[in-house]
């Protein structure tokens, strides 16, 4: 990991704190057995099957796979908006679960820090705190320096790189990301891509489904839907 990356003491709880001490089983998991699904009434065409995994926070997840294999739905499915056609999902310790979409939607008048301290202050913080977090957070981004630029005047990837800030800043446990680089050429997609592992500071489960081998790398831990068919 980055070594310049600053983790918002108090966006860690103490349900993560227990999450690192030895010989403890997470308090925060989501355990999927035997997953499997398809939209197909015969229940022939499998999208995917047996699937077992436990995921784990602190660990950021690629989820891999071709183009209609599944990807978004098994996000739609560890989140809880889908049910499986097989098997079980558990959600232990995942209350607040966010989702990060594929186009940055932001305020164009509002500054980059307002969009970071605004999770912060809807949690109850001072403005004075919130902005402390969010400063922390816009520097694992790379965005320090953006920190007090209007939302209209960020490219591309500053846009969604604090689109995954605010991601952050909502406290959630469990992060869906969906095809961060979908909407950026090669070299703003590599700006997302190096900052990806700050995804997890804030304690989350964290799992981006893609296309891009370059993000896939940069993640933790590997899902690809094509060993589960
Ligand atoms: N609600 C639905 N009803 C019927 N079929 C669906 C539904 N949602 C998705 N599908 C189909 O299920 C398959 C998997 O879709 P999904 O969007 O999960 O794939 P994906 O791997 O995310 O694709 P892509 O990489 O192109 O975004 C596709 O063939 C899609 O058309």
């Amino acid at each position: 990991m980055n070594t310049d990356t600053v983790i918002p003491a108090d966006t860690v709880t103490a349900a993560d704190t227990a999450d690192t001490a030895a010989d403890t089983v997470p308090a925060k998991r989501v355990v999927l057995t035997d997953v499997g699904h398809t939209f197909d009434p015969t229940g022939e065409d499998m999208l995917f099957r047996h699937l077992t995994v436990t995921l784990l926070p602190r660990h950021v997840y690629a989820l891999t796979g071709p183009s209609g294999s599944g990807k978004s739905t098994l996000l739609s499915i560890i989140a809880g908006w889908t049910a499986p056609a097989q098997g079980t999902v558990e959600r232990i310790g995942c209350d607040r679960v966010n989702w990060v979409l594929q186009n940055p939607h932001g305020v164009a008048r509002r500054s980059a820090i307002d969009h970071v301290s605004l999770p912060f202050i809807a949690r109850g913080e001072n403005r004075h705190d919130a902005e402390s977090h969010a400063l922390g957070l816009l520097y694992a981004f790379g965005l320090t320096r953006l920190a007090f630029k209007p939302f209209s005047d960020l490219s591309g990837g500053e846009a969604q790189r604090l689109m995954l800030a605010r991601g952050v800043a909502s406290g959630a446990d469990l992060m869906l990301v969906d095809e961060p680089t979908a909407q950026l050429d090669l070299t703003t997609a590599a700006t997302v891509n190096e900052r990806l592992h700050a995804l997890s500071l804030g304690g989350a489960i964290v799992v981006v489904a893609t296309h891009d081998p370059r993000t896939r790398d940069a993640c933790t831990d590997l899902i690809d839907l094509g060993d589960w068919q």
